[in-house]
């Protein structure tokens, strides 16, 4: 992912600080000690961009994002180093792969960062909403194909992405699937509200998953979800009303009652482990569709903008949540889609720091 090169523009900044640090005396902001660079990710015993630990060499800034599930990385990556400097750069990203490689951010404390403390990385922390958000509009003002939406999603034949313009975006609802699920209500660049969120999100999905289908990872229960049928696990209106409860306009084929069909012993037998990794995708992405969908009429909002790993290699809930959408809202409301669904935090994260030695 590479939507801005930044060599030049923030080294000479970092460079220009670090060069004003050592005439600097230590000083108090907000409780935290400031030595020209307060909260600076450079291991302290660095200076002038070298480390004086033996085995680390110097480490750049990057922006990460330490979610509940996934761990989120983005870091400048020239694409032009000159020859004397490739070797240097090319240990620098080793080092950035070893750090996120050691797989224990959480450490024995449940501090998620406790361990990129011990070391020596500094750490300077952002809100992970205000990251999410301006990260969100920094990659989406930088990359026209960034924003799309399904066309005919119910239609195998039909169906496609297609890029939409979002360059005035506001008002617009944020769904971020992570692990959990958070609704944000945008109405400006600074300007934002959590208004609601919901525990069953894609860790539910993968939780589930996992434990009806013996699946060991994300892609694997994707890949079942894929070749499963939902309609054999749950209930559906037909198999209550015998088709359509035309009334209250709801459809034969509407799901009335998820795992609905899981009661009867005989069914269950009959169940595979695709339709069940199916009907699980299916009640979460519903599930986060109706909640999305009340969020939306509540704020008087019609743009909704799904994000969040959740989403990543998984069109079924794409389009489910775009079928959905449009289904119930009778047309009014738009589900909208990011390519780096599951970015934002990371280079909101990163960019607010740049914004910060700006400053
Ligand atoms: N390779 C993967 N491994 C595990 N989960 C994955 C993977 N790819 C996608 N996912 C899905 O993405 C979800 C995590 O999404 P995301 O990274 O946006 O959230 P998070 O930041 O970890 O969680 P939260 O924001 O709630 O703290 C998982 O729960 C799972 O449904
Ligand atoms: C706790 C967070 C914000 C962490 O990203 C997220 O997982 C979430 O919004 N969970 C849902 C919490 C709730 O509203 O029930």
């Amino acid at each position: 992912m590479a939507p801005h090169s930044c060599k030049g523009c923030l080294r000479d900044i970092i460079a220009s600080r670090m060069s004003k640090e050592s005439n600097e005396t230590a000083m108090e902001v907000n409780g935290l000690e400031e030595n020209g660079l307060p909260d600076s990710p450079y291991p302290p015993r660095m200076r002038n961009g070298v480390s004086d630990f033996p085995c680390f060499s110097a480490m750049p800034w990057f922006g990460m994002d330490i979610g509940g599930t996934l761990s989120k990385l983005v870091y400048f990556e020239p694409k032009d180093i000159p020859k004397c400097e490739s070797a240097s750069e090319v240990e620098t990203l080793r080092n950035i792969r070893r750090y996120l490689t050691k797989n224990s951010a959480y450490g024995k404390t449940g501090h998620r960062d406790t361990h990129l403390q011990e070391v020596n990385m500094k750490l300077a922390k952002f809100d992970e909403f205000d990251s999410l958000l301006k990260g969100l509009q920094y990659i989406d003002r930088n990359s026209p194909t960034e924003c799309y939406y399904w066309a005919n999603p119910t239609d195998e034949s039909k169906c496609a992405k297609v890029n939409y313009d979002f360059s005035s975006p506001y008002p617009f609802l944020i769904v971020n699937i992570g692990s959990g699920v958070s609704v944000l209500a945008v109405y400006s660049a600074t300007n934002y509200k959590r208004i609601s969120g919901t525990s069953i999100g894609g860790g539910t999905f993968l939780g589930l998953c996992c434990l009806l289908t013996g699946c060991n990872s994300f892609e694997e229960a994707i890949e079942l979800a894929a070749e499963g049928d939902h309609t054999h696990v749950d209930k559906l209106v037909r198999d209550i009303y015998g088709g359509d409860y035309e009334r209250f306009g709801l459809p034969g084929d509407l799901v009335a009652s998820s795992f609905g069909q899981m009661n009867s012993r005989e069914r269950r037998s009959k169940v595979s482990r695709q339709d069940l990794a199916r009907a699980t995708l299916v009640t979460i992405t519903n599930n986060i569709g109706s909640i999305a969908r009340m969020c939306a009429i509540q704020e008087r909002i019609d743009r909704v903008v799904f994000i969040g790993n959740f989403l990543r290699v998984n069109p079924i809930a794409m389009k489910l949540l775009a079928y959905a959408m449009d289904y119930w809202s009778k047309g009014t409301m738009k589900a909208l889609f990011l390519e780096h669904e599951g970015y934002f935090g990371a280079v909101g994260c990163l960019l607010q720091f740049q914004e910060y030695l700006k400053s």
